[in-house]
């Protein structure tokens, strides 16, 4: 018997000034099928997911939906029609409860009936083993909770086709698991999924067919449980590109940062509180910080960078105390800093490239008594899409207009670029794809070359595994000690991701160092 051909499209073009992101692309998602669309950042995937959801209108070709011809009018009218979407940045209130939230995206009649509503999340997030309180406030819960409202927010419309933008990135690896469950539950019913991610692997794991973009066409589809990570990287980003770094030990410097029994309370009521914690890094050294998300990494990023000005404890660069000095002061001792959210914090959406280029490497010879030499600042801009690929229509496009990918490349290459003497990285290959990740990795390994410490913040423990020579995880605002990367096991770094680790004395800092 033939699957059921659930959605079609063929030969969807959408333009953007200066940049075809979808150019004619053909694609099929048969019923109950886990469908992967993957490519390098920028190939157009996002936007494709935005013509099947409704928010964008196709320049030209045609939709078919369970076998008709389809015109989306909209959002509204997809969910209708039973196609809904997980977006990367959920769309939820905070300061009202789950149910209020999904009520919001409901038809009126479906909305007015609280009580009947809350039963019926009650009964579609037990059915699928997502545990959800409808009377929470969604303040109150964990991103793995914000997601699964957005999920049985689609499920309560009966959603035969689900699209979700990698939706794993800001996930645990246990809220993975939880994740793939329900969506093998799902496709097992019948319904279809749409799965865009750059984890390879989880893609092998889940999937039952992947299309390829590249550049805006469609370059390939594959069965990934068939085919090796490698095979499918290959297939993204062409065989020119390496998928892998090769880093050489190498022998640190002296003593750069020391951070004493740092105290720093924090207003996030998702955050965590930093408890007298302990480091030194040295110059010519990557070191890595594990840990799950919320567990007081936001918070070290702030204290290191200068955007909360601590004065419990100390934090001495180069033997100079800057606990108390803002940012623009450390940035000029040689601190650079890339922060995990890109919009609003990295870079500022609406401004282009150029200035954000000049809103963090103004040090660079870009201001002359007051005055702006705006040639050196589109310079500096040219030179980062340059050495990092970002894939821009020009320098003068504003960030927002930039796929998720390419503006984290960006801001790591403004960053990196002003050859600072320490890199706070945090989750750098975040949305990143694997060739455009190795690129990453290869510069923050030049930047230790050069003689410059770099602490690196991810939850991506082969990344750490990888770059670090030395590492260990923050749980609670408690920092492990930080240990030789070849003496750690995947194991003992779990347990103390879980904070099952003594506390590092201040002396026990020194001897790591010593
Ligand atoms: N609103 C917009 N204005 C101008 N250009 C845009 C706009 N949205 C997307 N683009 C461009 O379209 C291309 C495709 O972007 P898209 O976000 O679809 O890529 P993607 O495959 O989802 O990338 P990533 O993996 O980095 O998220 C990019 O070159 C991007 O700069």
């Amino acid at each position: 018997m033939a699957t059921a051909q659930r959605l079609k499209l063929e030969n969807i073009v959408k333009e953007y000034p200066g940049c075809r992101a979808n150019d004619g692309v053909q694609l099929t998602v048969n019923a109950g099928e886990i469908h992967a669309l993957l490519g390098e950042n920028g190939a157009g995937k996002s936007t494709l997911m935005k013509v099947i959801y409704g928010v964008i209108q196709p320049d030209a070709g045609s939709i078919t939906w369970n076998g008709h011809p389809l015109t989306l009018q909209g959002p509204a009218h997809a969910r209708e029609l039973g196609i809904g979407m997980v977006f990367q940045h959920f769309s939820l209130f905070e300061t009202l409860t789950v149910a209020e939230n999904i009520a919001l995206s409901l038809p009126a009649d479906q909305a007015r009936d609280r009580r009947k509503l809350e039963a019926r999340i009650r009964e579609v997030s037990e059915h699928y083993g997502m545990a959800l309180d409808p009377r929470r406030y969604v303040n109150s819960l964990s991103i793995g909770e914000r997601q699964r409202v957005e999920i049985v927010r689609c499920l309560i419309q009966d959603s035969s086709l689900l699209i979700l933008d990698e939706p794993t990135s800001v996930l645990t690896p246990q809220e993975v698991e939880t994740l793939f469950r329900t969506l093998r539950q799902l496709s097992q019913e019948g319904c279809s999924i749409l799965f865009i991610s750059h984890k390879l692997q989880e893609v092998r794991d889940l999937c039952h067919r992947a299309t390829v973009l590249r550049q805006g066409r469609v370059t390939g589809e594959c069965n990934p449980g068939e085919v090796s990570t490698d095979d499918i990287a290959r297939m993204m980003v062409g065989n020119e590109t390496p998928l892998s770094t090769q880093v050489e030990p190498r022998e640190p410097g002296e003593v750069l940062l020391d951070v004493r029994e740092l105290n720093y309370r924090t207003s996030d009521p998702f955050g965590a509180s930093l408890q007298a914690l302990s480091m030194s890094l040295r110059a010519g050294e990557i070191v890595g910080i594990a840990g799950v998300a919320g567990n007081g990494q936001d918070e070290l990023l702030r204290a290191l960078s200068g955007e909360a000005l601590v004065g419990n404890g100390s934090i001495k660069l180069g033997g100079m105390a800057i606990g108390q000095a803002k940012p623009g002061v450390r940035r000029r001792l040689g601190v650079a800093v890339v922060p995990e959210e890109r919009l609003g914090r990295g870079a500022v959406p609406s401004m282009s490239l150029v200035d954000n280029s000049l809103l963090t490497a103004y040090g660079e010879g870009m201001v002359n008594k007051g005055w702006l030499a705006m040639g050196k600042v589109r310079d500096y801009a040219s030179r980062i899409v340059e050495a990092f690929g970002v894939r821009t229509a020009s320098i003068d496009s504003h960030a927002a207009s930039l796929s998720g990918g390419n503006l984290q490349k960006f801001i790591i290459g403004r960053e990196a670029l002003q050859q600072p003497k320490l890199l706070v990285a945090s989750h750098p290959t975040w949305g990143v794809d694997v060739g455009s990740a190795v690129a990453i990795h290869e510069a923050l390994v030049r930047l230790r070359d050069e003689g410059a410490a770099v602490l690196l913040i991810s939850e991506d423990l082969d990344e750490l595994f990888q770059l670090c020579g030395r590492m260990g995880a923050i749980c609670a605002g408690r920092l492990s000690p930080l240990v030789n990367t070849s003496e750690l096991t995947i194991e003992q770094l779990g347990q103390w991701m879980a904070g099952d680790f003594p506390s590092a004395t201040p002396s026990e800092v020194s001897h790591a160092v010593a």
